[in-house]
């Protein structure tokens, strides 16, 4: 089986092209296998780029640990730059199906190489039982009161298709995010499991996101988190509505439209090497 390794500001992932061979079965084992660092090709988990009767492409993404997530904001670029420069889809924009719906995103080449993805994120789900959590029965969680080990955080949890509970923080520590992102992860309050963000305020403007991801851990960068981040800031009144957020791998840019309500986020897209999988 081919495959090829992208990241998108640190967030890596192998990626099976589909259109050119079968799906892989057991896709679940397979994700545990290929992920691990030491005796797999190494990443953040699987991604598949199927083909889609709907869009251009179905994008199916799961976390290091099989399981499998509704949507991902760095793999839906990689895989945008992968149809453009594999010429499976050379158009400046492309449609993307998800476990979300169909996404619309705008790509940035130079020379024959997709270097930027813009990604319409949708807009963001604030409504608690949909999220899902049972922090509140009903209505929004933002900023509320959440203990957990001893620590008293305050929380705003985003549903972006998949669910984050967005925590800002003087200081994102590997006590709070090695500590604590694993148990908020499984905590009761979060039914569906959750992603988790620890957020640094850098200005109305700037910030600075570590990210505790379901099923995979600490990640390089999150593009759904990031997007929960940027909407959780501007509710929170810490941001304006355009904010560039740094991460352990990179940046990205986000922009929560004040008229349509959805989110758009642009961030770099690279191709690393490609191989075959043989075990
Ligand atoms: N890294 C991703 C999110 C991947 C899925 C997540 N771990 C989940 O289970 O929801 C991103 O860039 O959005």
């Amino acid at each position: 089986m081919q495959f090829t390794k992208m990241q998108g500001a640190g967030n890596d992932y192998v990626y099976i092209d589909c259109f050119a061979q079968p799906t892989p079965a057991d896709v679940d084992k397979l994700a545990i296998a290929i992920s691990d660092r030491h005796f797999g090709v190494g990443g953040d988990g699987l991604v598949l780029i199927q083909p889609s009767e709907i869009a251009d492409a179905r994008m199916r993404m799961f976390n290091a640990d099989g399981s499998e997530s509704e949507m991902c904001g760095n793999a839906i670029r990689c895989v945008a730059k992968y149809l453009y420069d594999h010429d499976i889809r050379r158009t400046p924009t492309l449609n993307i199906e998800t476990g979300v719906g169909v996404l619309k995103l705008e790509l940035q080449a130079e020379g024959d190489r997709v270097q930027q993805v813009t990604v319409n994120m949708g807009k963001p789900i604030l409504e608690a039982p949909r999220v899902p959590t049972t922090i509140l029965p009903t209505g929004a969680v933002v900023d509320e009161p959440f203990e957990i080990d001893g620590h008293t955080l305050s929380v705003t949890c985003v549903s972006m298709g998949n669910p984050h509970c967005v925590c800002f923080v003087e200081s994102a520590t590997d006590e709070l995010v090695l500590g604590l992102g694993p148990k908020i992860e499984v905590d009761p309050r979060f039914p569906n499991r959750t992603n988790i963000e620890f957020v640094e305020v850098i200005g109305r403007g700037e910030l600075r996101q570590r990210t505790w991801e379901r099923g995979s851990g600490e990640t390089w960068a999150c593009g759904t988190g990031a997007s929960a981040v940027c909407a959780a800031a501007v509710l929170t009144g810490r941001a304006d509505r355009e904010v560039l957020i740094h991460l352990l791998g990179g940046d990205l840019r986000l922009r929560w439209d004040e008229t349509t309500g959805e989110i758009f986020k642009t961030g770099p897209a690279v191709e690393v090497f490609s191989g075959q999988w043989n075990a």
